[in-house]
């Protein structure tokens, strides 16, 4: 049976929304999908007139729709925003050599600056290395620690003042879970912002928070975007991949779940009382930490005295096992912010 768009009332519809379920002809799902990006943009205030917005390219689907999305809001919505593309080389052979250039043709198709950071330039090890002397278990950790200072010290080299990353809707419902199943309560009182700002220099936001993974690939695919699809080769069998797969289950049952989990994960309120980590600078690097020294520093000390397992669990246990930082080790380099000397002097 031929149906009709919901939304025109006129074309033929050859969409169903997986996000509402609603059948839409292909102008009117774009229609839509860039007008819920646009609202939530400016629902939540995430750009001033003037800002210099990084878009923390990878090259997969979502950052890709990103880049092309916030290039075409900003134009029909004249936000005043300047956009460059910042990636980081992680260092994987087979997976973010090929991924990187698939953001260099983004670079000249959405005629975008683009920077690159690598890890071996900012800590002197890559993935490859790192995988060979930790294994395949943590690995994803030294990733996850090492990419999120990586982006924020390429923010610094561009000079930016914002921070944009693909995080979609399914991102987040399942970083509440896994919250809410590791107990973590302060991860789980913020994974749900939009903007994190305040306690941290450069403002890092996601537009995608309530935009539903389906919908992106969807978008993409109809759109003809050029993006890389391919699997991280180091992370088979993390625990977020577990999580991931029951979301999708929930998602088949009540498409609607993916929203109300972020919701919830919205509503929570502390008890009084309960006590969260502090906020201070690494006294090593300079770079935020709730802790003497931050988690990438830690990391590398592990990695360049052969103790990979150092910054694995809860950092005081494993400094009281393995001895403290040696000082004068080889370390990241102080984390300079534009407008002062150190992070510690701006925040
Ligand atoms: N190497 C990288 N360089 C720059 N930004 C990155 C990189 N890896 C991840 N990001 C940012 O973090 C977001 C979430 O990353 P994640 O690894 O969860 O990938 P994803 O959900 O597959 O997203 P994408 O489809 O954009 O790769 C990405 O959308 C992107 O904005």
């Amino acid at each position: 049976m031929v149906r009709t768009c919901v939304i025109c009332n006129k074309e033929r519809a050859i969409i169903k929304r997986p996000k509402t379920r609603q059948q839409a002809c292909r102008e009117c799902f774009y229609y839509v999908f860039e007008t819920e990006i646009h609202n939530t943009i400016i629902d939540s205030k995430l750009f001033n007139k003037g800002d210099k917005v990084a878009i923390a390219a990878s090259g997969g689907k979502d950052s890709t729709v990103l880049a092309y999305v916030l290039k075409l809001l900003n134009e029909r919505y004249q936000y005043g925003i300047e956009l460059f593309l910042l990636s980081i080389d992680e260092g994987i052979t087979g997976y973010r050599d090929d991924s990187l250039e698939t953001v260099k043709r983004n670079q000249q198709q959405y005629d975008l600056p683009l920077k690159i950071v690598s890890y071996s330039e900012l800590y002197g090890w890559n993935m490859d290395q790192i995988v060979k002397e930790v294994g395949l278990k943590n690995n994803c950790t030294f990733c996850g620690v090492f990419r999120r200072q990586a982006l924020d010290r390429g923010a610094v080299m561009l000079e930016v003042d914002h921070i944009v990353t693909g995080h979609n809707a399914d991102d987040i419902a399942e970083t509440v879970l896994m919250n809410i199943m590791r107990g973590d309560i302060a991860r789980l009182s913020r994974c749900t912002e939009i903007c994190t700002n305040g306690d941290e220099c450069i403002r890092r936001s996601k537009p995608f928070k309530y935009t539903y993974e389906k919908e992106i690939v969807m978008y993409a695919y109809f759109k003809k975007l050029d993006y890389f699809s391919t699997e991280c080769i180091y992370s088979p069998n993390s625990y977020r991949g577990h999580v991931r797969t029951f979301l999708k289950d929930l998602e088949g049952i009540r498409s609607i779940a993916i929203i109300d989990i972020i919701h919830s994960g919205e509503a929570f309120e502390l008890k009084k009382g309960v006590k969260l980590p502090i906020q201070g600078v690494c006294k090593r690097c300079g770079y935020i930490s709730s802790n003497e020294f931050c988690k990438a520093c830690v990391l590398l000390e592990g990695l360049n005295r052969g103790l990979p397992k150092l910054g694995i669990g809860k950092t005081n246990k494993m400094l009281k096992k393995y001895g403290n930082m040696p000082e004068g080790m080889a370390t990241i380099p102080k984390f300079m912010n534009k407008n002062s000397d150190s992070v510690s002097e701006q925040c």
